[in-house]
């Protein structure tokens, strides 16, 4: 019988001969957009931090070298588990790497909405890296696994890790970046239930820089930091500067900021008993937005 904890992530123990993993959800703290490459990508920096909540993948090796998916949980209805699930495109990539012999019959408990701004698909795809390796003893260098994680997204390299990062380029330049005091801390997720497409929303940026990211401490983050992004969301979706409104005016918020291309947006707060005011008060105020009580995860 699968446990489900205080945030809605599904904690059953695996199975023997099962691994699992979780796909942490990625947060950008900060997001700054500072060009369009002529490949057409953007140059961002941005500090990635990640949240103990994420998606569970579970798997177990099958010795006819096929692959297969099951989803469920909570926003499973809404992917497909074909060749176009990034978790089905990770496994084909390190497959066809590793060796055509080597199958597994994999699993995805969709916990995080889909295109929303905190990278789920992201990270489903780094956690399929992470659990196809160990499953199948692949002995991969950094630099190989990187370079399958980039061919899957700019985010993936950030996510196979999922510690903290300050990341440049288009998302495959990381940097260390451990901040003072965030491991943690408490944070709330609210997504108001519309998808938006990454591409649209980079459509829409201005393109004006406003600056660099100084990020060596969160303070910094909080009052210099923005996220380039929020402008483009808000105009595709309105309902984004309501989120950050319902979040900024909650007690005890340290920074409120949407993450990624939204819509999911973010509030850090004092002390837990803050946020799960905010949640009851949010969730009461608002029945169709998802919101989601987690901390940031310790490294
Ligand atoms: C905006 C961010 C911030 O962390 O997160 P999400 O909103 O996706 O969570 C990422 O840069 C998203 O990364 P990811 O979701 O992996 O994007 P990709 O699949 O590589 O690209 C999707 C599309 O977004 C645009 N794109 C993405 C990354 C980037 N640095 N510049 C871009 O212009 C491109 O139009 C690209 O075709
Ligand atoms: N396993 C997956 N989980 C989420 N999205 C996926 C997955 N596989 C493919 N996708 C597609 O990837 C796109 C980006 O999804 P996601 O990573 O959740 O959002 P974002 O990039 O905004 O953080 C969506 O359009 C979705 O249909």
């Amino acid at each position: 019988m699968p446990h489900v904890d205080a945030e809605g992530a599904a904690t059953c123990p695996a199975d023997a001969g099962e691994l699992v993993e979780t796909a942490f959800a990625k947060i950008n703290l900060a997001l700054h957009v500072r060009h369009k490459r002529a490949d057409g990508y953007h140059a961002l920096e941005s500090l990635f931090v990640f949240t103990e909540l994420g998606d569970r993948l579970s798997g177990r090796a099958r010795p006819d070298g096929a692959i297969s998916l099951d989803i469920d949980g909570p926003f499973g209805s809404e992917l497909d588990a074909g060749p176009g699930n990034l978790v089905m495109k990770a496994a084909r990539a390190l497959q066809s790497h590793w060796g055509e012999g080597h199958g597994a019959d994999l699993r995805l408990s969709k916990m995080l909405p889909v295109a929303s701004g905190i990278g789920g698909g992201s990270a489903d795809a780094a956690a399929t890296l992470r659990l196809l390796a160990r499953l199948w003893h692949a002995r991969l260098s950094d630099e190989t696994l990187e370079r399958i994680a980039l061919s899957l997204g700019s985010d993936v390299p950030a996510c196979v890790s999922s510690v903290s990062r300050m990341v440049r380029g288009r998302g495959e330049v990381l940097e260390q970046r451990t901040i003072a005091g965030l491991s943690g801390t408490p944070i709330l997720l609210v997504n108001p239930g519309v998808a938006l497409s990454t591409a649209r929303v980079f459509g829409g940026w201005g393109g004006v820089d406003r600056g660099p990211l100084a990020a060596s401490e969160l303070e910094q983050v909080i009052t210099g930091g923005r996220n380039d992004l929020e402008a483009p969301a808000m105009a595709a979706a309105p309902v984004v500067a309501d989120v950050l409104a319902a979040l900024q005016a909650c007690e005890g918020v340290r920074l409120a900021r949407m993450s990624g291309s939204g819509a999911t947006c973010f509030a850090l707060f004092e002390t837990d008993r803050h946020s799960a005011l905010a949640a009851d008060r949010l969730r009461a105020g608002h029945g169709g937005w998802w919101v989601a009580e987690t901390r940031i995860r310790t490294e």
